[in-house]
């Protein structure tokens, strides 16, 4: 398809100058060939609907049609995937993830009303639901015959989920726990599908039996009638009004009139109430958590690809656009040649594959730790927590930050909304909101940290993510040295030089306060902690990787993945260097050498930029940019997408004749 394309001529000259192979690069992207494979398939399978290929465009509609239309397309796209299953093609993970953040994602460019129901409230059904339960519910949520979502935050609480006010009440008598919203504040708020769209929740409440508190418990509750899906008897549900993005999501609110619901619907994999009203404690109160901790594992993943899509767009814009001679006596160059451009674009790449490495080592610890977890076994649930948090926060703040980048790259075709960057920032800055605000869950890394710290003081062994705290308290970490590794060395002693002071300031503080005061007043301290060990994560995981690289792939794929380790690993240390200079020493001959170190390495990799981003193999119908298409068709695109406001069907509005036309008389 793409060869009978006609391409822009210097979009062509630059990917003739490309050295490797790109189709090595996707497959490696995207797991082996046999994934790049189903995602092409998938891809193309369910986007060539004919019932998908409307020309209307969402950001021209009204709250409530962009809402209609998005479900219309949910049921498209379900019934294509009906269709799939019944003739045996089995949906697995690799593709609930393709679906979940490509195809949907542009599908849905301001987000999904059924991406909770698959990614939380299946989930929760799956994680929290015992097998009998999971026989009534699971399947039939699997196959989309009911629809759910979860709910767990409210109008007064989102961070402090112990603090929730929602309470549930087992009534022995009847059998039957009774839900209950007591206060304005304890209305549900926020969950995705929640408004108009789903028919059951897993709501999360306070536990009253026989008269004692159990803390935070799932329940499962209809709220819409299968027929006519009017709400149920005590249920006060509706939509919480337009948002910076997500606009598709349906985020609504939820109230309960002390709503009945039988035994069975409490999710009692982990905690149980007998029908005599007893309470069986669970092995650790966390277990109730597992769902977040899956969905933050997600994001991490999902970042990566919103940043391949931004820096596809900002990177073929770039070869395409022409401005500003540099020499005077030649023609306008192509705005990468700038090196400013370089620098606003290539860190952002190597950004896609650090995190989409990243993303893979967690999914593999989250495997890994869910499956001890099943068999009882939590010793590791706190590594995959401490992680989990930190590279949640830190990927969806540096997406963003690029995303933003890459739209500025684009000078001002980047501000229309054709140009695809609003819905890309939009949908990623609502991650750095949901799922645990950022800061919060920094500071639940720190006290993971803050233990390890005290681990080394007391000479114990750590486990691997945090070896370099005893390699710095023996005094191994603290040299510079301008190379990946060095850099890493020297990131890793910044970090160690952070955990250790914010540790004696708490236990400075410890002495006139409580550990709970004395830890909030020394946040400051270890959100920067967490932020910079998540950082040391990043890039050990990218040298990992690109060292492996250089065995698995061709001698030209090896190369490249080196480049991007040097561009990353500069681009990090020059972003850091505040937070390194407390702890390792420099001269200024090594900061002048890291400058020139950093733009050598963008000078190196500028003939490859393009093949990287070719390889993350974003189709235009996933991609959905003026700016980014594969042919760089890019002046064409904009006019005909101009030409499509509904404000260009008439040659002269209404409002003329209405207000300017009468105001231009009486004024005159
Ligand atoms: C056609 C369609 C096809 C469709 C196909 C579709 C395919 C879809 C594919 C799927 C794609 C999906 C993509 C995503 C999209 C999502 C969309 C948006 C979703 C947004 C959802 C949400 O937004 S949903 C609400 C999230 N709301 C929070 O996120 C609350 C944060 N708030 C807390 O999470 C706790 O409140 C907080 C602070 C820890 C304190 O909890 P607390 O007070 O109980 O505990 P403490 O702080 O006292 O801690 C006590 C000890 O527990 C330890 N611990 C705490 N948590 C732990 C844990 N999780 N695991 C282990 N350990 C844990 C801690 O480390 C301490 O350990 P230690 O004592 O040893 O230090
Ligand atoms: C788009 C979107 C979709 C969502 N979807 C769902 C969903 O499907 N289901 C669901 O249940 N919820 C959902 N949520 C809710 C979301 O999980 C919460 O908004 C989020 O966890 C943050 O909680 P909060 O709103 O209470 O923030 P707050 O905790 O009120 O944060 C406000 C400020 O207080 C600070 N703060 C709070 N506590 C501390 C602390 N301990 N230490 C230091 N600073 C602190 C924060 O850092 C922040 O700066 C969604 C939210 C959004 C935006």
């Amino acid at each position: 398809m793409v060869a009978a394309q006609k391409i822009n001529k210097d979009l062509q000259e630059e990917r003739d100058k490309v050295t490797f192979v790109i189709e090595e690069f996707a497959k490696w992207f995207y797991g082996g060939p046999r994934q790049l494979h189903e995602k092409r398939f998938l891809e193309n399978y369910i986007l060539s609907d004919p019932d998908l290929q409307s020309d209307v465009d969402p950001s021209y509609l009204s709250h409530k049609e962009k809402y209609e239309e998005a479900i219309r397309r949910v049921v498209v796209i379900l019934k294509r995937i009906d269709k799939l299953q019944a003739e045996g093609h089995k949906i697995d993970n690799v593709h609930k993830k393709v679906l979940g953040s490509m195809i949907v994602s542009n599908v849905f460019k301001e987000g999904s009303p059924l991406t909770t129901h698959i990614g939380m409230f299946g989930q929760a059904l799956a994680s929290l639901g015992t097998p009998e339960q999971q026989a009534e519910w699971l399947d039939r949520a699997l196959r989309c015959r009911i629809w759910g979502t979860y709910v767990q935050t409210e109008l007064g609480h989102g961070t402090f989920v112990r603090g929730l006010e929602v309470t549930s009440t087992y009534d022995p008598k009847t059998k039957e726990f009774v839900i209950n919203s007591p206060t304005t504040t304890s209305y549900k708020w926020w969950p995705g599908g929640l408004a108009h769209t789903v028919n059951h929740v897993v709501v999360f409440a306070q536990l009253y039996s026989l008269g004692k508190h159990h803390g935070i418990q799932p329940f499962i509750v209809q709220v819409r009638d299968f027929e006519t899906h009017k709400p149920m008897k005590g249920i006060i549900i509706g939509e919480i009004g337009t948002k910076v993005g997500f606009n598709t999501v349906n985020n609504g609110f939820l109230a309960f009139d002390n709503v009945r619901i039988p035994l069975k619907n409490m999710l009692m994999r982990n905690s149980q109430v007998l029908e005599n009203g007893e309470f069986i404690k669970s092995q650790s109160p966390v277990l109730n958590y597992g769902v977040m901790t899956e969905v933050r594992v997600d994001i991490v993943n999902g970042m990566a690809q919103h940043l391949a899509k931004a820096v596809t767009i900002a990177m073929r814009y770039s070869t395409v656009r022409r401005q500003s001679p540099i020499d005077p006596k030649l023609p306008e160059p192509k705005i990468i040649e700038h090196v400013t451009q370089q620098m606003k674009i290539f860190p952002a790449i190597a950004k896609v594959i650090a995190i989409k490495v990243a993303a893979d080592k967690l999914y593999n610890l989250y495997d890994e730790i869910t499956a001890e977890v099943k068999s009882g076994n939590l010793s590791r649930l706190p590594d995959l927590h401490a992680l989990s948090c930190c590279l949640k926060v830190v990927t969806t703040n540096e997406v963003a930050q690029s995303v933003q980048i890459c739209r500025l790259a684009c000078g001002g075709h980047g501000f229309l909304n054709s140009s695809g960057f609003h819905d890309i920032y939009g949908n990623v800055v609502a991650a750095q909101h949901y799922e645990g605000e950022n800061t919060v869950l920094l500071l639940q890394t720190a006290r993971y940290l803050i233990k390890a710290w005290s681990q080394v003081l007391q000479g114990k062994k750590l486990t691997p993510s945090v070896e370099y705290l005893s390699a710095y308290k023996s005094g191994q970490l603290g040299k510079w040295k301008g190379s990946p590794n060095g850099i890493l060395t020297a990131l890793q002693a910044a970090t160690a030089g952070q955990i250790a002071l914010a540790y004696k300031h708490l236990e400075e503080r410890k002495k006139t306060s409580s550990v709970e005061v004395a830890t909030s007043q020394t946040g400051i301290e270890l959100a920067k902690a967490s932020e910079l060990h998540c950082q040391v994560f990043l890039l050990s995981s990218l040298m990992w990787s690109v060292n492996r690289a250089a065995k698995y792939f061709s001698k030209a794929l090896g190369e490249v993945f080196q480049d991007i380790l040097h561009i990353y690993a500069y681009d990090l240390a020059l972003r850091n260097l505040g937070s390194m200079l407390q702890f390792v020493s420099f001269s200024s001959a090594d900061l002048e050498q890291l400058q020139m170190d950093f733009e050598a390495s963008l000078k190196k990799f500028k003939n490859n930029s393009i093949g990287v981003v070719d390889g993350f193999d974003i189709p235009d119908s996933v991609l959905g940019s003026t700016l980014g298409a594969y042919d760089g068709d890019v002046y064409e695109r904009l006019l005909s997408a101009a030409k499509k406001s509904p404000l260009n069907q008439e040659d002269v509005n209404k409002s003329f004749d209405l207000y300017l036309k009468p105001f231009i008389k009486s004024n005159l």
